[in-house]
């Protein structure tokens, strides 16, 4: 008998929650919002396998997956004390703006004496959800831990690439979500196709950039969790990030109920990179534009004004 827990029963933990009720015979979903049903209200129409409980109190089997929003991730874990003692896996994308921290930055703040690992890359909740063919990454300092929990969290069709470098993958996975918002914006606002392929490619070298600075692999930023999530982000609706930018610069008022994670990590990216001298036109122009201090025309400007350069 094997189990797994999943904190958050929002898209994707509900779509996590899914594909593993096919490997492990217990599932359980902490979730503030009740199925009605068997279907989450964030995932309407996926219906959960009846090896997964969902409930508002924590049961843990096994490996605990953190499936929240990063806003909510350090709150949930100082509530729940108890969590120290297992593995943690954090399964959001962002960085702190008041910290600066990525997910696992944030699990060891917390508990300092864990091992966290990261679960990370190109994936819609609702492909997971429906069982699609998907890879990603998990990262986890621990070589031992990390392979360990390779094994307990891939699937036929969820694949599981490991790695060491946890840094890179929180960072590529928190940074694609500003260049798809600004992605998002250039299609908005009409800049075209060729404008969003530069964005993507000026983006990525930002996003290796400001990595490699704070200690990543650039071979991680260029896998899954970086260019893979970059290129699947960028390019569809079914982004929230993408969708927020594409209000922006349609002149629309965006969503602000989602989950939209790259506009926190915008705020906080700029901030530090601005004291660190690292150069980040792309997410400089994002945060500015998403704090409403110039529009999407104003930044298309400021970027084609710089120095011509060396790619
Ligand atoms: N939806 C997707 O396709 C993917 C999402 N992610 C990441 O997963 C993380 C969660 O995103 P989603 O599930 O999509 O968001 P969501 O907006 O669908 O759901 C968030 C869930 O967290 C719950 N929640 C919020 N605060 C809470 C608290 N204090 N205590 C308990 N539960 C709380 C909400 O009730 C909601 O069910 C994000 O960091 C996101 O970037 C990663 C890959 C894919
Ligand atoms: O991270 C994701 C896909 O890998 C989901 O993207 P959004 O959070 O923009 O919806």
């Amino acid at each position: 008998m094997t189990g797994v827990t999943i904190l958050g029963g929002g898209a994707f933990g509900t779509a996590l929650a899914v594909a593993l009720a096919e490997v492990h015979s217990r599932v359980h979903l902490w979730a503030r919002q009740m199925p009605q049903g068997r279907e989450m209200p964030r995932l309407p129409g996926v219906i959960l396998p009846q090896n997964v409980t969902v409930s508002p109190e924590i049961e843990v089997f096994g490996p605990i997956l953190a499936a929240l929003p990063m806003s909510q991730l350090e709150g949930v874990l100082r509530a729940h004390p108890a969590l120290a003692a297992h593995p943690i896996v954090a399964c959001c994308k962002g960085i702190r703006p008041d910290s600066g921290l990525g997910p696992a930055g944030v699990i060891t703040s917390v508990f300092p004496e864990s091992a966290p690992a990261l679960l990370t890359g190109p994936s819609f909740a609702i492909d997971i959800a429906r069982g699609l063919p998907t890879a990603l990454t998990l990262a986890c300092a621990d070589p031992a831990l990390g392979a360990m929990l390779q094994e307990q969290l891939s699937t036929p069709r969820l694949r599981l690439y490991l790695t060491t470098d946890v840094a890179g993958a929180e960072l590529g996975g928190a940074l694609k979500n500003v260049i798809a918002i600004a992605c998002g914006i250039a299609m908005g606002a009409g800049f075209g196709e060729s404008a969003r392929a530069a964005l993507m490619t000026r983006g990525f070298a930002e996003m290796t950039r400001f990595a490699v600075a704070h200690g990543a692999l650039p071979e991680t930023l260029a896998g899954l969790s970086g260019l893979g999530d970059l290129s699947l982000t960028s390019s569809s609706e079914k982004s929230r990030n993408f969708a927020y930018g594409l209000a922006l610069g349609r002149g629309e008022t965006p969503d602000s109920a989602t989950t939209t994670e790259g506009i926190a990590t915008a705020r906080a990216c700029a901030a530090r990179a601005r004291s660190a001298g690292i150069p980040l036109p792309v997410t400089e122009a994002t945060a500015a534009v998403l704090a409403g201090e110039i529009s999407p025309n104003q930044a298309l400007t400021q970027l084609l004004s710089r120095p011509l350069t060396q790619e």
